[in-house]
């Protein structure tokens, strides 16, 4: 059974080669946030749930051995399906050590949530890039709701300590900026809520939380609010069932073979399986601006959502301007459209990109780095990420900052860049997407 690794490995630089046509299918793995999620909804069901294409990742297996810790009994099978013997919601056990959850915000931030409807004691940690993450935004409501921080670092960041209560209190509160993590955090403690639990957001962020609410049996109501938001309901202490579970590929990391179609000349590929969401798909609407030859074939529903095969062909991109609602839909893919935008003919502006800053890295900075060592002209003006597409010389080496996304951008860069590109480590990418470097080759990328 994989496990996620208690340290981490020595940094191991990877480089990149201007490549041949990329060709052939392939299937990215299962989706981050629906493999937490289906692991998190498990644990609080009674019963067994079984789950078909969870994602095998570093930052996934942390929650896997969270929901252990507090009760559940999980099991991988021999062909590759998982099943989830949930402790049942209001019967978590107490964690006797630390829940570490590694790189991973989403596991974190979703556990806390969980913890904080419970009377139960939890320390939570993280590596060195999830103890510089704001934790505050995701306590901040629990406290409302009424859990207790009873130590943290400073700023409100890991390694902290979280009471939770016997009976977390209805809530009805409005995110101060569009955030799943956060928006997660709240619905999970209201869970155990005799009330109801509302929570309001300006801008409408991925569904899935309240998607698998409704699948475990729980009564939850989304509606419109405002011209972008949702306001979403939820009735506390459901029933909650196992059921099974199917995860679709991950959009966020079919992005970086689609990318890397469209900037290496001659490229024809077809990506299998990948999760359409229209809350995840604001990279294929960009793209598609940017004049990208991307078409969906075969759409269909998988486990609740609706998902398409992509092909993607090479394409003469140009820049396009990338209106700030967007970002949410898209949150995840802004350093690997920066490369694409880098192959485009003019200047492409991305806007509002505050949340970038407080990922596993400042992703604004380090993108913005990894660009100009590699002779990109880029500019950041307040929150807006600006690239001047053209020649990209390649050639220089990025530095990760323990940031998965920020390896696999600048790697797929340096398959089309005139000189090769080097990451200073490869090692993170395991956390979203550990065979992300045999897909690529199976398509014809060149590393080394
Ligand atoms: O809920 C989720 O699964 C996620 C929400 C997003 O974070 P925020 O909620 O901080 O925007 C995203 O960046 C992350 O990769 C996954
Ligand atoms: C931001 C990300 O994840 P998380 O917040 O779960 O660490 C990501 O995968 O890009």
């Amino acid at each position: 059974m994989p496990h996620a690794a208690h340290a981490h490995a020595p940094a191991a630089p990877l480089s990149a080669h201007k490549s041949g046509p990329l060709s052939g299918r392939v299937r990215p793995p299962g989706d981050k946030s629906v493999s937490h999620r289906a692991l998190i909804f498990g644990l609080l069901a009674i019963g067994e749930t079984k789950i078909e294409g969870l994602l095998e990742g570093e930052d996934v297996l942390r929650t896997a051995q969270a929901c252990r810790q507090l009760g559940a009994k999980i099991l991988r099978h021999d062909d590759g399906r998982w099943s989830v013997w949930g402790a049942g919601l209001g019967s978590l056990l107490q964690p006797t050590e630390t829940l570490d959850f590694g790189n991973a915000g989403t596991g974190s931030r979703l556990m806390m949530g969980v913890v904080a409807g419970h009377p139960i004691l939890a320390r939570f940690d993280g590596d060195a890039s999830l103890r510089k993450r704001p934790m505050k935004r995701i306590l901040d409501p629990l406290a409302l709701q009424g859990a207790q921080v009873l130590e943290q670092a400073e700023g409100g960041r890991l390694p902290l300590v979280l009471q939770g209560s016997s009976e977390p209190l209805p809530v009805e509160y409005k995110t101060p900026v569009a955030s799943a993590q956060i928006k997660s955090a709240v619905l999970l403690c209201g869970l155990n809520s005799p009330g109801q639990t509302t929570v309001i957001e300006a801008e409408a962020s991925r569904d899935h939380t309240e998607k698998m609410l409704a699948h475990f049996g729980a009564t939850v109501v989304s509606a419109p609010h405002g011209p972008h938001g949702r306001k979403i309901t939820l009735e506390g202490r459901p029933e909650m069932i196992a059921r099974d579970v199917r995860v679709p590929a991950d959009p966020s990391s079919a992005a970086f073979p689609l990318v890397a179609a469209l900037i290496v000349e001659g490229s024809d590929i077809v990506i299998e399986g990948v999760m359409t969401n229209p809350l995840r798909s604001g990279l294929l609407t960009t793209l598609q601006e940017m004049g990208a030859d991307i078409g969906l074939e075969n759409r269909r529903e998988e486990g609740g959502e609706e998902v398409a095969d992509m092909r993607a062909r090479f394409s003469h991109l140009k820049g396009v301007d990338v209106p700030a609602e967007r970002a949410p839909s898209m949150i995840d893919e802004y350093p690997i459209l920066a490369v694409a935008a880098t192959f485009a003919q003019g200047e492409t502006r991305m806007r509002g990109l505050s949340e970038l800053r407080v990922k596993e890295s400042d992703r604004l900075e380090a993108v913005a780095a990894g660009l100009r060592a590699n002779g990109v002209d880029c500019e950041i003006v307040e929150d807006d990420l600006i690239v001047r597409g053209g020649r990209v010389a390649g050639g220089a080496m990025v530095e990760t900052h323990l940031d998965h996304r920020i390896a696999m951008s600048f790697l797929v860069m340096g398959l089309a860049a005139e000189k090769h590109v080097t990451v200073d480590d490869e090692t993170m990418i395991a956390t979203s997407f550990p065979a992300f470097r045999p897909l690529m080759e199976r398509l014809g990328a060149r590393f080394s």
